[in-house]
C-alpha cells in the first residue's frame, strides 16, 4: 500500500481555491504560497507545452520564494482548447460571453497541467479531458455570467459549480477539469519521492 509521508514538508504555489480544495481532498498537507507568474504563450507554442511551461514556473517561482531545501512544490495550470484557440481566464463580461458561446453545443478539451519541483528538480504531467457541452440559449448565458460564477474560471466555466448543467459528459479526469489532476499528482509525488 503506498505510504502518505505527511511530515514532509509540502507547497502548493497557487492562489486558486480550487487547487487548494483538491489538494485537501487527497488529505495532503501543505502550506500555499502566492508566487504569481505571467501567463503568456510564445510564439508556436502548442497548448499542450503551454500550460506545462505556466505549471512548472508556478512551482519553479514558489519553489524560489519558499527559498528551503528538501520540499516539494505543486503547480498547475488550466485551460480550455476549442477548435485550435486556448482560452484561458476572462478579461471581463463581454469576453466570458463570447467563451460560452463558442462552448455551447460542442465538445472541447481541457487542458490540466500540473508539475513538482523537488530541490530543483522538475516532475510534470498533462492531463486532456473531452468536455460537451449543451447547446446553450442567449438568456442562458446571460443568467450563468450574472452569477458571477465564470469570473477566475478557465473558459468562463466551474464543472464544480452551475456550470455542471451545461456538461452532458465528460471523458476524463473530473479533478483536471476542476484544476487540478489528482491522478497525475499522486503518480509525480510518488516519483519526486514525497510518497513511497
Ligand atoms: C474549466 C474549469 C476551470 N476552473 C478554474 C481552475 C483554475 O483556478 C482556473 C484556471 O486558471 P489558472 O491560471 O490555471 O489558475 P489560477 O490563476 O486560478 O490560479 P493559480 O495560477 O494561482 O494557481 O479555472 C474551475 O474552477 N472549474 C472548471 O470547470
Amino acid at each position: 500500500m503506498t505510504q502518505q509521508n505527511t511530515n514532509k514538508p509540502l507547497y502548493l504555489a497557487s492562489a486558486s481555491p480550487r487547487r487548494k480544495e483538491l489538494l485537501e481532498q487527497a488529505q495532503l498537507h501543505f502550506e500555499v504560497v502566492n508566487a504569481p507568474v505571467e501567463e503568456v504563450a510564445l510564439p508556436h507554442e502548442s497548448p499542450e507545452s503551454y500550460v506545462r511551461r505556466i505549471a512548472i514556473e508556478k512551482a519553479l517561482s514558489g519553489f524560489n520564494k519558499v527559498a528551503g531545501k528538501q520540499i516539494w512544490v505543486i503547480g498547475g495550470d488550466t485551460a480550455v482548447l476549442i477548435e485550435g484557440k486556448v482560452l484561458g481566464k476572462p478579461k471581463n463580461q463581454a469576453d466570458s460571453y463570447r467563451m460560452l458561446k463558442h462552448l455551447s453545443g460542442k465538445t472541447h478539451s481541457v487542458l490540466s497541467a500540473i508539475a513538482v519541483v523537488f530541490d530543483g528538480e522538475v516532475f510534470s504531467a498533462v492531463n486532456s479531458t473531452d468536455v460537451d457541452f449543451k447547446l446553450l440559449s442567449d438568456e442562458e448565458i446571460k443568467q450563468y455570467i450574472l452569477s458571477g460564477e465564470p469570473e477566475g474560471k478557465a473558459g468562463s466555466y466551474a464543472i464544480q459549480g452551475l456550470g455542471a448543467n451545461f456538461i452532458t459528459s465528460i471523458h476524463g479526469s473530473y479533478s483536471a477539469v476542476m484544476g487540478l489532476p489528482l491522478y497525475e499528482l499522486n503518480e509525480l509525488l510518488v516519483q519526486s519521492g514525497y510518497k513511497n
